[in-house]
């Protein structure tokens, strides 16, 4: 997870991601983004996506992918970077309805990215900052890869 040093949700903890550059696929992108903030060389799978709109406007998306690691990899955090801290945290404290440091939608999302064989679009409406309806549907991907 990373602690955002930068708006949106700075101070809150995310999953690590970025914009997908001019002439990049997604994958390609997910797999430059997470050597470029957690100096890591994953494989990522992508697990579908999430959509949102705010106050009936400002639509917008990303994809969402899982990736395995070697559990022997030397990897230690905390550890700061530009982007804010970088830090492994228990998937029951990333899940908890109460933890309020976790961006809002992960835990409406995250469960079905382990759990499910399916993919879903998440589709996330808020008011304001607010998330008030969470509402998923089945997704397949069409002509991302590259
Ligand atoms: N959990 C979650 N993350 C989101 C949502 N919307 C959204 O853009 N993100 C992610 C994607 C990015 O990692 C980050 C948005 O920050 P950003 O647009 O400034 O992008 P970034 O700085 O991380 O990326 P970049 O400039 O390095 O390309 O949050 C959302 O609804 N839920």
């Amino acid at each position: 997870m990373l602690n955002r040093a930068k708006a949106p949700w700075q101070g809150m903890w995310n999953g690590i991601g970025g914009k997908i550059d001019p002439g990049e696929s997604p994958d390609t992108s997910m797999k430059r983004e997470i050597a470029e903030e957690a100096g890591l060389n994953i494989e990522p799978v992508l697990r579908g996506c999430v959509t949102w709109n705010v106050d009936h406007a400002r639509y917008g998306g990303m994809y969402v992918y899982t990736a395995e690691l070697d559990s022997d990899i030397p990897y230690i955090t905390p550890k700061q970077n530009d982007e804010g801290i970088l830090d492994w945290k228990p998937i029951n404290w990333v899940l908890d309805p109460e933890n309020l440091g976790i961006v809002s939608n992960i835990p409406k999302f995250l469960p079905a990215l382990f759990e499910e064989q399916d993919m879903y679009e998440h589709h996330c409406v808020y008011q304001g900052n607010q998330l008030v309806d969470y509402v998923r549907k089945q997704w397949a991907p069409n002509l991302i890869k590259g």
